[in-house]
């Protein structure tokens, strides 16, 4: 069985965490050679490549893969950097989601985003009313870029307008929904999709609202005992994973909305409305690793790409 060579381009921390030998393995008994790209060496010099997957972002390494998909076009760049782009900002990332059309199987499901507005600089916000913005408190902040980096992780629950003021660079205000604790993350790569569920954070009651002030960084959001304590587990153990024609439905029409095939998508269930998901963050080339049999759902993804390039 003749090998294809796959590239892949990953910071220190992902080869570390993803390419792991049992992917290796893996991969090599199905006809796949998972191959490291050096970026500091010219591409030019590491090919060929039948495919190359990636998650840089520097000009240089842009520049490059420019280069070399100019010169080799047969090489199936995993995925365009132009595209990966609209998800690190979190207003251009949720845009693929508006206005999607369900099919009849799923038309008693409402798919939406949370409301939500940018705010460039929180510290001289002077709107009279969040309501002037279309939203109620409580809110979540989010930092507006999402780099990758330990800060556009940082997470607020902002509660009244001193907590948005208390805010440090450009954010992103959105609604907060209660959603019974529980996100279902959908990861897809191509046309594979598998939907895992997580702990979230807990509903916030009126009576919570009565008396929490100011802003609340994530990582201390379970000292507010906002319903999100030892419970927590059996709370994902216990909830009903979305349909599973939703699930596909959904990884096919955002993955064909956003031209990308590896990424992962954050949905919750409206509390209130058990028939309204809202999706809330979508990640690039997430940690895949975390996933069942991630061995062969991602060596069957790279195995479609290399037999479409031989059709082609
Ligand atoms: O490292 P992991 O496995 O936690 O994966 C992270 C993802 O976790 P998830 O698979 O959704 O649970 C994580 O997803 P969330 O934003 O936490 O929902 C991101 O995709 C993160 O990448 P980045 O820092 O945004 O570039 C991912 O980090 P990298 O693996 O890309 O560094
Ligand atoms: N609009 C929202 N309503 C309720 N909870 C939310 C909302 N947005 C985010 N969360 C909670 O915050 C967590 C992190 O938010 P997310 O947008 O996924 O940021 P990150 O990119 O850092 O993962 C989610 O997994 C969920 O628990
Ligand atoms: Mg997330
Ligand atoms: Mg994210």
């Amino acid at each position: 069985m003749a090998t294809a060579r796959v590239g892949y381009a990953l910071e220190p921390k992902k080869v570390q965490s993803f390419i792991q030998p049992s992917l290796i393995d893996y991969a090599k008994q199905h006809g796949i050679d998972l191959v490291q790209i050096e970026p500091t060496t010219p591409l030019s010099q590491q090919g060929p490549f039948q495919c190359i997957i990636h998650k840089l972002h520097t000009q240089n390494w842009k520049k490059q893969l420019h280069e070399f998909s100019n010169k080799h076009p047969n090489t199936v760049i995993i995925d365009p950097p132009e595209l990966v782009s609209r998800l690190h900002n979190r207003l251009t990332m949720l845009e693929s989601v508006t206005h999607l059309n369900l099919s009849i199987e799923n038309e008693n499901f409402n798919v939406e985003t949370p409301k939500q507005v940018a705010v460039k600089e929180p510290k001289s916000f002077d709107f009279g009313s969040i309501e002037e913005l279309g939203l109620k408190f409580p809110v979540i902040a989010k930092p507006l870029e999402a780099n990758s980096t330990v800060d556009s992780h940082t997470l607020f629950l902002v509660f009244d307008f001193d907590g948005v003021k208390s805010l440090n660079n450009p954010m992103v205000l959105q609604e907060f929904v209660n959603h019974g604790g529980v996100v279902f993350k959908i990861y897809v790569a191509g046309q594979h999709s598998i939907c895992v569920k997580r702990k979230s954070l807990g509903d916030i009651s009126e009576e919570k609202l009565e008396t929490v002030k100011g802003s609340v960084p994530f990582s201390q959001v379970s000292n507010l005992s906002v319903q999100n304590g030892e419970e927590g587990g059996s709370v994902v153990d216990e909830a009903e994973l979305p349909p599973q024609s939703l699930i596909v439905e959904l990884a096919r029409a955002l993955r064909e909305r956003l031209g990308l095939n590896l990424f992962n998508v954050d949905v919750i269930r409206d509390g209130k409305n058990p028939r309204r998901y809202l999706v809330i963050d979508i990640n690039y080339f997430p940690g895949f690793a975390k996933l069942p049999s991630f061995e062969s759902f991602f060596t069957n993804f790279l195995l479609d790409v290399v037999q479409q390039t031989k059709t082609n």
